[in-house]
């Protein structure tokens, strides 16, 4: 396993060792003590999630505020993802800045998204099964989110708007400038 530093302080990109024969591959697709000696964190994931989408799919960007915020190692199962953190740490010097990766199950990369961040992906193949670990329980009270095309944020989602698919929830996340009041 070998972790990948981003723009974003405590925002990684895992690149686990993969061993590979003739009967196919295994990897460790976690190792608590092994994730918090790369990193430097004491992160015990706590709930599992794992969604599947189709071609277009855009689900985010999703939070939960206060004591209830989750940090979220995120892989993709089948198909591939373009997904994306945002910065939401009022005192972080990259409040706002956001880090987008391609995650696919053939690259088999991790992307680990600490609390204070929205997170959110589109789904670019035909299909994608998305798997997640939580660090904190969900708790539907202390949802929030943020519109995918705030312009505030102005994220390059690689695929236009119109060949995107969202809940209706996601239609109608509030604007960055105005979430960020509330925390
Ligand atoms: C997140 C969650 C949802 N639910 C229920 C609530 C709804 O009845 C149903 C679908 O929820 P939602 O439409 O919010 O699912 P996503 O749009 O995939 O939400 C996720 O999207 C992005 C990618 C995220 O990072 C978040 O973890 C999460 O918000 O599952 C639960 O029972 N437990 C949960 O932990």
């Amino acid at each position: 396993m070998k972790i990948e530093q981003t723009a974003l302080k405590d925002c990684y990109i895992i690149h686990d060792t993969v061993f590979e024969d003739s009967r196919g591959y295994f990897f460790e697709s976690f190792n608590e003590q092994k994730f918090n000696e790369l990193t430097g964190l004491n992160t015990r994931f706590v709930q599992d999630n794992q969604s599947a989408s189709t071609k277009g799919v855009l689900r985010g960007l999703h939070f939960q505020k206060g004591e209830h915020a989750q940090a979220k190692l995120v892989r993709v199962l089948e198909g591939t993802v373009l997904d994306v953190a945002v910065d939401l740490r009022k005192d972080s010097p990259t409040l706002g800045q956001y880090v987008a990766i391609e995650l696919s199950a053939t690259s088999r990369t991790q992307f680990f998204v600490p609390r204070g961040f929205a997170h959110g992906f589109v789904v670019l193949s035909e299909r994608a099964v998305f798997f997640y670990k939580c660090d904190n329980f969900y708790n539907k009270q202390a949802e929030s989110g943020i519109m995918y095309n705030d312009t505030t944020l102005n994220i390059d989602w690689k695929i236009p708007s119109a060949e995107m698919i969202l809940s209706e929830k996601d239609q109608q996340n509030p604007l960055f400038n105005d979430i960020m009041k509330t925390l």
